[in-house]
This record gives C-alpha cells, sequence and structure tokens, in this order.
C-alpha cells in the first residue's frame, strides 16, 4: 500500500522520495523531529506527508494544522500541494501562519467576552501617520505611539532608525516572553527602551477598546490556551495531526502555542534546518528544538542531508564553512548532483571595480539561467540597481526598502545642495545647521527667521556681528556653497563630507546618540557612487527620484525578469542557477556589531552571520560567486572573514618551507581575522614577537617584545601576511 503511494507520487510529480523522505512521510503518529539541510526536500517532503495522511490514512483536511512561517511560505506551500494532488484529491489543507491561527483564537475569546479590541499594526499610510495623537479621528498605530512615548519620555524625536530597533526590541522581548524584571538583559541602543515598553503595554491595555499589536496576538494566545482548559481542548481535539515548516524560525512563544496544541495525543511533525535559522535578532529561537527529545520524550529525530539542489562544490563547500559554527545539530550535507565548477572567489581592488565585474557577468549569463545577487544590506542595491537601469537590464528586486531615499542622511545632501542654490534661505539652511561647521546656533536661526530676507544668511549674521572664529567660518562656508553650485555632483557631496564638516559631525551625532556610523557613511558612499559621472546637482536630485520609482516598480518584474536582487534574509527558500554574494567584507558581513561581541565572547551574532552566509552560498544550483574588495572610496577596507574562510577550503592549505613575497592565504600559519583575539600571542615579519593588546576594528595594538606598543593597521597586516600565529 505505502509503496504504491510512493510510486503514485513519483508518477505525479516526478520525484521520488529517498529512504528518510518515506520514513518521515509514513511516521506519522507520535512527535517527529525532521532535521534538514538546504535543498533536502523539506517542503517536498512535507507536503508528501500531508497528501499521504489524507490519501493513505483517509484523515479529514481539516483535522490537519499545516503551520508555515509566513504568508508567503503558506501561498507556496499551498501552490505546490495543488499541484501535487489536484487531481487525486478536493480535500484541501489549510495552510496558515502561527499568526494567524493565534489571531483566530484571540478573536473568537475574545469576541465571546464581549471585549472590543482593535488592530494596531499592519499597514496604514504616511498621511496617517501624521494625523495629531490626541485628535478626534486618532489614528492607532504602533508605531504612532511609539513614537509619541518616545517623545514623552525622553523629550525628543525618535529618528526613523531609532523607532525600527525600538520595535524590533519589543517584539524581541515579547516573542522571547522577557518579563519584566528581565527587561535590563536585553541589549536596546534606544534611549529608555524599557520604560517605554512598558508605557506601551500600559497605554494599550488602558485604551477602551483593547489594543492588539502582532505580537500580542501570540502573547495572548498562549496566556488564553494556559488560563482556559476548555479552549484548549478545544483546539487540541480539531486537530489530529500538527505539521509545522521552517520551525528553526519560531520563536519561543510560538513553539510553546504549537506544543500546548500537540498535546496529548503529540501526532507533531516539526521540520527545521538549525543551520538556517536567521531570524533570532527578532526572537527567533531554536532551543526548543534542540531540547526536543526531552520536551516529547521517545521522539524520532530523523536528518535529511542529501541536498536535491547544488552542484557537488556548491554542497562541499558550504558544509564545510557552516562547520565553523559550534552552536548546531552535527550534520552532513551530501550530493548525488554531479561536479560543475568550483566556487569562485573574485577579490577586486575597489568597490567600483566589484560593480563593473559584476556588471560585465551579470551581461554574460545565458538568457534563461535565473540568476540572483545577494547582499546583507539593502544598500547595496541601490548603487547596482543604477548600473544595471543605465545598461537597460531588467531585475526584480525582492525586498524593497524606499527608506533609504527617505533617509535623513539623505535628505541632508539634498539639503545642502539645494541651499547652495540660494543662500538666503533659512527654511532650508534650518534643517542641518548643526551638521555643518558654521557654527550657527539655534539662537542665530531664530534671529535670521524674525530678520529681513533678500541677503545670504552668512552675510546677515555677520552684520550683526560674530565672534571672530565664526566670521571667518561663516566667509568659509559662504564661498564653499557657492562653489558646490557649480560643481558636479560627486566633488559637491565630498565638499560636503570633507570641507562642510558633514563626516565629523555624524560622527559626533553617532556618538552622541548611538547610531550606527558605518550605516550612515555607507549611505554617504552610496550616494558618491550614484552620483559619480553625473554633471550636475539637479541631475542628481532627478537620479535618485528616478531611482527610487525604479526600486518601488521592480518588485512588479517577478515574473518579467531573469535577474533577482535579494537580501540574504529574504532569499531563504528560494534557489538559481548563478548566485552572486556581493560586498563580502568585514563590516557588513560579519558587521562590525558581531565582531565587537565575538570579541567580547558573545559568538551569537557571529554564528548567525555565519549561518546568513550560508544561506546564501546554499542558494546556487551549479554556479556561486563570491565577491570582495579592498578599498571602498578612499577608505581601506578587508575581506570577509567568511570569504578567508571558503577560500581555505576551496584551496587547501600548502605548507610553505620558507617565507615568500607572495602571499599564500591558504598557508595556516598566517594570522587571519578569526585569530584577532585579545591576548593572542603574534609574530610581526618586522616587529618580532608580541601579544595583541588592542582591537578596534580597522586598527589593531600589539605590545612587542621587542619595540614595544605599535599600532598597525589591520588590513596591511593580514593583506600582506605580516602577522603569523606564535602558537
Ligand atoms: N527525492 C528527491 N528526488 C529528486 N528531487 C528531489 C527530491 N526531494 C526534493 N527534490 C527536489 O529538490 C529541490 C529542493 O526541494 P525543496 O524546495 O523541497 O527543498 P527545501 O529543503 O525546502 O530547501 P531550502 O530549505 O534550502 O529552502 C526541489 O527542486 C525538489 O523537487
Amino acid at each position: 500500500m505505502t509503496t504504491d503511494f510512493f510510486d503514485l507520487m513519483e508518477n505525479t510529480t516526478g520525484v521520488r522520495l529517498n529512504d528518510v523522505q518515506q520514513q518521515a512521510v509514513t511516521h506519522t503518529d507520535g512527535p517527529l523531529l525532521l532535521l534538514a539541510s538546504p535543498g533536502s526536500g523539506k517542503t517536498t517532503t512535507l507536503n508528501m506527508k500531508i497528501g499521504y495522511l489524507l490519501l493513505e490514512k483517509n484523515v479529514p483536511a481539516d483535522r490537519i494544522m499545516a503551520v508555515t512561517f509566513s504568508k508567503a511560505a503558506a501561498r507556496d506551500m499551498s501552490e505546490r500541494f495543488d499541484r501535487f494532488f489536484s487531481t487525486l484529491t478536493n480535500e484541501k489543507v489549510h495552510f496558515s501562519t502561527i499568526h494567524s491561527f493565534a489571531f483566530k483564537v484571540v478573536r473568537e475569546a475574545l469576541r465571546k467576552q464581549g471585549q472590543a479590541f482593535q488592530l494596531i499594526e499592519g499597514n496604514i499610510s504616511e498621511d496617517e501617520l501624521k494625523k495629531g495623537f490626541d485628535g478626534p479621528d486618532v489614528p492607532l498605530h504602533k508605531k504612532f505611539i511609539l513614537k509619541k512615548l518616545y517623545e514623552d519620555t525622553n523629550g525628543s524625536q525618535i529618528s526613523d532608525d531609532d523607532i525600527d530597533e525600538l520595535m524590533t526590541y519589543i517584539s524581541l522581548v515579547k516573542n522571547r516572553m522577557v518579563a519584566y524584571k528581565d527587561l535590563d538583559k536585553i541589549k536596546c541602543t534606544v534611549s529608555q527602551a524599557a520604560t517605554i515598553y512598558k508605557a506601551y503595554e500600559r497605554f494599550k491595555k488602558n485604551h477602551h477598546k483593547l489594543l492588539l499589536d502582532f505580537d500580542d496576538m501570540l502573547t495572548y494566545c498562549h496566556q488564553m490556551l494556559l488560563d482556559d482548559a476548555a479552549l484548549l481542548s478545544n483546539y487540541q481535539r480539531q486537530f489530529d495531526y500538527i505539521l509545522t515548516d521552517e520551525s528553526q524560525d519560531n520563536s519561543l512563544v510560538q513553539h510553546e502555542i504549537v506544543e500546548l496544541l500537540a498535546g496529548p495525543s503529540h501526532n507533531i511533525c516539526v521540520v527545521a534546518d538549525d543551520d538556517q535559522s536567521i531570524f533570532r535578532w527578532r526572537g527567533s529561537d531554536v532551543t526548543k528544538l534542540l531540547q526536543f527529545e526531552k520536551t516529547f520524550p521517545g521522539a524520532t529525530v530523523l536528518t535529511m542531508s542529501q541536498n536535491y539542489r547544488s552542484s557537488q562544490e556548491i554542497v562541499k563547500t558550504s558544509n564545510q564553512f557552516i562547520k565553523r559554527n559550534k552552536d548546531r545539530y552535527e550534520k552532513e550535507m551530501f550530493t548525488e548532483n554531479p561536479a560543475h565548477k568550483q566556487v569562485e572567489i573574485t577579490s577586486m581592488k575597489t568597490y567600483d571595480d566589484q560593480l563593473t565585474h559584476l556588471m560585465e557577468q551579470i551581461k554574460q549569463t545565458a538568457p534563461n539561467d535565473e540568476v540572483a545577487v545577494l547582499y546583507r544590506n539593502n544598500n547595496s542595491a541601490v548603487p547596482l540597481a543604477d548600473k544595471l537601469d543605465k545598461a537597460g537590464i531588467d531585475f526584480y528586486m525582492k525586498d524593497i526598502d524606499p527608506k533609504f531615499f527617505k533617509h535623513w542622511v539623505v535628505q541632508d545632501i539634498l539639503n545642502f545642495m539645494r541651499f547652495s542654490y540660494n543662500d538666503q534661505r533659512v527654511d532650508v539652511f534650518e534643517r542641518f545647521h548643526t551638521k555643518c561647521n558654521a557654527y550657527v546656533s539655534k539662537a542665530q536661526i531664530a534671529s535670521l527667521k524674525r530678520g529681513r530676507v533678500g541677503d545670504s544668511i552668512f552675510e546677515v549674521l555677520i552684520e550683526n556681528g560674530v565672534p571672530d572664529y565664526q566670521r571667518k567660518a561663516l566667509k568659509t562656508a559662504k564661498k564653499l556653497f557657492r562653489d558646490i553650485n557649480t560643481m558636479e555632483p560627486h566633488r559637491a557631496i565630498r565638499t560636503i563630507r570633507k570641507k562642510l564638516g558633514y563626516d565629523q559631525a555624524i560622527r559626533k551625532l553617532s556618538e552622541k546618540f548611538g547610531f550606527n556610523l558605518e550605516h550612515l557613511n555607507g549611505i554617504l558612499d552610496v550616494l558618491e557612487n550614484i552620483a559619480s559621472g553625473l554633471g550636475s546637482l539637479k541631475g542628481f536630485a532627478d537620479r535618485l527620484k528616478e531611482l527610487e520609482q525604479l526600486v518601488q516598480t521592480s518588485k512588479y518584474n517577478k515574473n518579467k525578469s531573469a535577474l533577482t536582487l535579494t537580501t540574504f534574509h529574504s532569499a531563504k527558500g528560494l534557489e538559481y542557477d548563478k548566485v552572486f554574494m556581493i560586498d563580502l567584507v568585514n563590516g557588513v558581513i560579519p558587521s562590525k556589531d558581531d565582531m565587537d561581541q565575538y570579541r567580547l565572547k558573545d559568538t551569537g551574532p557571529m554564528e548567525e552571520a555565519v549561518r546568513l552566509f550560508y544561506v546564501g552560498m546554499t542558494r546556487a544550483r551549479t554556479d556561486l560567486e563570491l565577491l570582495t574588495y579592498q578599498y571602498k572610496g578612499n577608505e581601506r577596507v578587508t575581506e570577509s572573514i567568511f570569504v578567508m574562510n571558503v577560500r581555505k577550503i576551496v584551496q587547501p592549505a600548502v605548507k610553505k618551507s620558507k617565507p615568500n613575497r607572495h602571499v599564500d592565504f591558504s598557508d595556516e600559519s598566517l594570522v587571519t581575522m578569526d585569530d584577532i583575539e585579545l591576548g593572542n600571542k603574534v609574530i610581526h615579519r618586522k616587529f618580532g614577537p608580541g601579544l595583541i593588546s588592542d582591537y578596534g576594528g580597522d586598527s589593531i595594538g600589539i605590545t612587542f617584545d621587542g619595540v614595544g606598543y605599535k599600532e598597525l593597521v589591520l588590513a596591511v597586516c593580514l593583506e600582506n601576511g605580516l602577522l603569523q600565529k606564535a602558537e
């Protein structure tokens, strides 16, 4: 009977399940943890398991609960199910996310209690958000409420970056079910985040209607199921079988809801790949998976490690790469797919060279090849979109982020430029006066606003009487603004950054308010990149508008374009013939924060970055190219340690008998980023033995036995193989 089922499946779908997959399908009763490698047929197996329950065990569709991580995944599962089974059964299983299930539970329970409630998260227009907080038609929205509570607590407006960070923090706290007393254990750079969170919870409860955000659905649902035995048993009786996909991305509260529902029969099948868990920063939690056999004694654990997606080389390299993580289930991914070509590493001199090389490669791809460019940060896509558009190449952008164009740094630069057309405009100058070294105070701005118009504001200020140092600064600023107006936009941006003091200003702001300076500088670099080659400031402003439009509309190119641009995060679950992973430098992946935490012995963020890189690598079917560079603008950067790891895998170590001027990066004795830890002993080619006593990202401080303490440029040391491990 069972064999017939697999024959039938093979005839219908063309896929013959392997032994482990078949075991997973036929193990229907009792708890099952299905640990799967990328491309090992998780989704295929889960779908066939559902088909098996329906066709072989005659389970009615509405007694099966199939849970996916996102709405998109639910749609994808549903489409695949239809493709496989529409000719075989009329039964239709409903695929849902835990959120939508939780909302159903909460909604029904609250209605029964006669408790009015309102959702405060989801789509809301920017115009709505601008409405007043206390007016009669108050727009109740999570972001809006938090902005107001931040203002009440800190007495200033919250930045776009901080509001995102605050929302992530609150989500994390709720998903991990952190008690109020433990809030200080959760890191957040937003000032008074815990106080704002508590105020937010009070606000929602004290409103005349109960206000609920997305995470509340989970916490309320969980609490309701715990508190109300009848309610829990009602839902438990509704489902005989529970299957969850992508469980590595479930948070603690989500795991607990599923566990409650699975009782008392424990017919639960959990499919997960802990190596692809990339949302821990917002609360996903794999400890539950690692404890699965404790939670469900006697549980069966199966490992699906045959990869059906990628070539020999890609599977071997990524399998080796992920082993640098310690906090994981041991698995050996393998494939019977043919060999194709080795994973390529392309190291260019500059960031611009990387873009040029990438464009050439994209132009050379065969018309039917599915190609993707993957990156960690959305900002990486903007210069690329610019170049592709200029070359007339269509692309599909998976996760558009128009926030870039609205970012205050972008707006600042546009305002500097706008002001250069007319230096009488106090209204424009006011928006950036604290970020320009003309040292104009708030009081001076107020007096300018009260005074007459019709003259350069710099002249007016000088006429009104200013101290000597400021007179000089005002004269210089006046001249620079006049010059900027006639410059090419690329030079204008450099002048704003270097001569008008913008770089210095944002550095100070970052120190004061904890902004991520790397991110801000990254935005400025992108602007310079877009500006290069353009002739006028107006042309630059227009190009930014065009690009914003282009990025927005690229989401409609899904089926038109063979080229996809996406972040590593959004590439999860997808596959392409050719994958380019770009901007692989330290500071991006791993990020500075990942490296800093690692040095402080918190390996969590670094391991998450490794998994992210691994998700990227395993998207490729046949061709995988890793791209890196040594200079971004004038800044020296270092190749990502992950690229170094991959290089070691694809070019195994060759021990050298004597030092060679040509640096062999596969030489195991050379110090790499991995070895940079305070207290480690090293030997410098020129200065001899020493101890790493300081490390600041770009520089490294070493106390040498002979010449004492020296601060060295890290990139120079690593790239030239100047440091060797001492033991
Ligand atoms: N037994 C099999 N024989 C041949 N092909 C298979 C088999 N199982 C799965 N596949 C194929 O392997 C590919 C990957 O399968 P699927 O998308 O289900 O993997 P996945 O584990 O969900 O991937 P990921 O986790 O990396 O997103 C699909 O094209 C699928 O048809």
